[in-house]
């Protein structure tokens, strides 16, 4: 099977710091990829190795089995990268931009055409063929993120990678890129490869997550299969009013491995949250106690997260 990306012991290190210390994966063509890790994993470095940017110091990166040390002439025509926004010329305006950067790639494959409309045509996609004359310095910051990633895209690249696509942008602004990267993953012969600091963004648009740490991969799976591997218990929580619960009878109940009663609430740690729960109203219904409301926290990508890095944010 030809992967559209393969790390095979992968290292980097900056004289005698090692940033990443031997990773290997695979990528499957048409998957959505995640690389989450909290500050200083070595993302950002691994990133750069796959693009090409940074050297490789040990072990071989493929790309749709081409090899990176080697081959990147024959890679970067199949690349899109999305840049930070604070690295453009900020007195272009948003056309001119991206004529800079289809004339910078032509440039880079021997290539004399340009296609004039597949830059109206990503405008639109982005949303920003209005802004086609306004200049970059005077675009939202969401607005710059988005052209960021129509920039990636503007030569249907085969492979796109997004680094943080949604960080800084507002609740509604991040929906709207979710839902433009959900449609590019329509497209099955295109491969997505995004580091993310958010959870729920993984969780919504990736197939595939790796969870990195001090340069090592620590967990692999889609989220799902995260969440699952966590094991962790799940929380039903009661609250009620008129009574109370003999705990005794919570204590034994089906499944329950914890509880704590707070007198108008009790919260109760099960392995087996349905037949918990039926037991749990059957009692209240015999001891006429009035259930107003209730809830089942069920553990998240989050969970899995914090319990492999030991921490949401670090900075080392
Ligand atoms: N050019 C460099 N020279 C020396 N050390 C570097 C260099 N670039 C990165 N590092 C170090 O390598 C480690 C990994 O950095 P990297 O930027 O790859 O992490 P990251 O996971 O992308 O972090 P963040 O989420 O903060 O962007 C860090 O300790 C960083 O200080």
């Amino acid at each position: 099977m030809q992967y559209a990306i393969e790390a095979i012991d992968v290292k980097k290190s900056y004289g005698d710091f090692q940033a990443v210390k031997g990773v290997s994966f695979q990528i499957p063509v048409g998957t959505c990829f995640g690389i989450l890790g909290p500050n200083g994993a070595g993302k950002t470095s691994l990133l750069g190795m796959m693009e090409g940017i940074h050297k490789i110091s040990s072990g071989q990166i493929k790309i749709l089995g081409l090899d990176v040390a080697t081959e990147l002439a024959k890679i970067q025509p199949l690349l899109g990268v999305q840049l930070q926004t604070n690295n453009y010329f900020q007195f272009l305006n948003v056309e001119q931009l991206l004529d800079f950067f289809q004339e910078l790639r032509a440039a880079s494959i021997n290539n004399k055409y340009r296609d004039k409309k597949a830059i109206d045509a990503m405008l639109d996609k982005v949303s920003l063929l209005d802004k086609k004359k306004v200049k970059v310095e005077e675009l939202s910051g969401g607005q710059k993120q988005r052209l960021s990633i129509a920039i990636a895209m503007l030569e249907d690249p085969k492979i796109l990678f997004l680094d943080e696509p949604t960080s800084a942008l507002d609740p509604q602004n991040r929906r709207y890129t979710w839902d433009f990267i959900e449609q590019i993953k329509q497209d099955k012969d295109k491969t997505i490869l995004l580091t993310t600091h958010h959870m729920d963004e993984a969780e919504r648009l990736c197939d595939e997550l790796l969870i990195m740490d001090h340069g090592k991969i620590i967990q692999q799976g889609s989220p799902s299969e995260l969440v699952r591997s966590l094991n962790r218990h799940q929380n039903i929580v009661v609250k009620y009013k008129n009574g109370q619960f003999d705990g005794e009878f919570v204590k034994h109940a089906a499944g329950v491995v914890d509880h704590k009663d707070h007198g108008d609430s009790i919260v109760v740690s099960t392995v087996k949250s349905l037949e918990t729960i039926k037991s749990l109203f059957n009692h209240a219904e015999e001891r006429q106690i009035e259930i107003t409301e209730f809830d089942v926290q069920l553990p998240n990508l989050e969970d899995v997260f914090i319990s492999n890095t030991g921490a949401a944010l670090r900075d080392d």
